[in-house]
């Protein structure tokens, strides 16, 4: 449904905000991308419907049902924003119109995109709304009448508007207490999987993309460093900064294991001006002479999860072992694969093959975590108990 192909976005002043990402997702597909802030998530998001900000230089592909969203005619764009792909933004609050009726709101891609009558409209908006757990009658509120909960609802009401085929949903669950984001996620998850929709789903919180996602890519500086199967990728990270990132979160129901949640030292990179070879290197602990001047590919960790590290993939050895890059280097690390050419993207298939060997996000079956089930039973109780 969506092959995204060496795609690169640099804003004005030379910011790499995202470099040569590949990914790939099928319909009922949720595809996680995770990385701290400014690593480009947002960038790729707004990328995939064409909403970068005049003045962002593009490249690559963006294959939506095997068009190209980044040379298609705007009066395409149009039709394919919302009935083929819509976006859930982070912080309804600052999404949705503070003087229009949510209804009012949710109405208005059908009035315009369906080409609805305006009692068509009306009804659809009930429905959707009642599909995301809140009263149709709910439709005459304003933004600041809702829970942040009930907001975000609407959100999602309104991108399942036009029947989307894709929904990318940035950050969706950001400003929500844990209580409140779980019941969202789970939303999420079983419209999904109930429509057979793809889900591209950014967040830096890695355990929650592992928990709602089949699959994740971990991107670091524009790039994706990780992708593989959601569980392997967050249980058993194979790039250092993906074992970071994981390392970065208490696992609370791990008996036997202290509390004890590590951070990650240094900063992130500034886009602006990248460190030579691999971008991670100043900050990993198992960097090697060659990381400072070679940059990686993505290559097979196992066959189903890659990561680009000059230490994977290396003979005799699954990739890195252990937790975070608190290992020293690998023992077989003077025996690594041939690297990638500098500032390779990192297809596995051939250049600009039209089907890599292990796209990101491509080879789970569709659906395949996730039962269909009813949005209506769980998700009620928290348009009933929030004010
Ligand atoms: N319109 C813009 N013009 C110039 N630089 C930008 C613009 N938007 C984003 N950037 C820069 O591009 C880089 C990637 O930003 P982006 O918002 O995509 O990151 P992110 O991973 O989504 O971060 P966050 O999680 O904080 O939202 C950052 O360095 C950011 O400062």
């Amino acid at each position: 449904m969506l092959d995204v192909r060496d795609l690169e976005v640099t804003y004005a002043g030379g910011v790499a905000a995202v470099r040569g990402v590949n990914l790939t997702v099928d319909a009922g597909q949720k595809v996680g991308i995770a990385g701290e802030s400014g690593c480009g998530k947002s960038t790729l998001a707004l990328a995939l419907l064409r909403l970068l900000p005049a003045g962002a230089r593009v490249s690559g592909e963006i294959l939506l049902d095997g068009e190209d969203v980044l040379t298609m005619k705007w009066g395409r764009v149009r039709a394919v924003r919302w009935a083929g792909a819509s976006i859930v933004f982070q912080g309804a609050m600052h999404s949705l119109n503070a003087v229009h009726r949510v209804g009012d709101q949710i109405a208005e891609p059908i009035l315009l995109h369906r080409k609805a009558t305006a009692a068509g409209a009306r009804k659809r908006t009930g429905e959707l709304l009642e599909q995301v757990g809140l009263p149709a009658a709910r439709a005459s509120a304003y933004p600041h009448e809702l829970s942040g909960g009930q907001r975000q609802r609407v959100m999602i009401a309104m991108a399942l508007a036009c029947d989307p085929r894709l929904v990318v949903a940035d950050e969706p669950t950001t400003a929500l207490d844990v209580m409140i984001q779980a019941q969202i996620l789970r939303l999420i998850q079983q419209l999904v999987s109930a429509q057979e929709l793809g889900l591209v789903m950014i967040s830096h919180d890695l355990a929650v993309l592992s928990d709602t996602c089949d699959r994740l890519a971990v991107m670091y500086a524009g790039r994706v460093v990780e992708e593989g199967p959601a569980h392997q990728v967050y249980e058993d990270a194979r790039h250092p900064y993906g074992q970071a990132l994981s390392a970065a979160f208490p696992r609370i129901g791990d008996a036997g294991s202290r509390f004890a949640p590590r951070g990650l030292p240094g900063d992130p990179p500034d886009p602006a001006a990248l460190p030579s070879g691999c971008a991670f290197h100043p900050r990993c602990a198992v960097a090697l002479p060659s990381c400072a001047t070679e940059d990686q590919r993505l290559r097979p960790a196992t066959p189903d999860h890659r990561a680009a590290c000059v230490h994977v993939g290396t003979a005799g050895s699954a990739g890195l072992a252990g937790p975070a890059g608190l290992a020293g280097p690998a023992d077989s690390a003077g025996s690594a694969e041939p690297e990638g050419p500098a500032g390779a993207a990192e297809p596995a298939g051939p250049a600009g093959s039209t089907q890599p060997a292990r796209p990101a996000g491509s080879t789970e079956p569709a659906g395949s975590t996730e039962p269909a089930g009813s949005a209506g039973s769980d998700v009620a109780e928290e348009a009933r108990s929030t004010p």
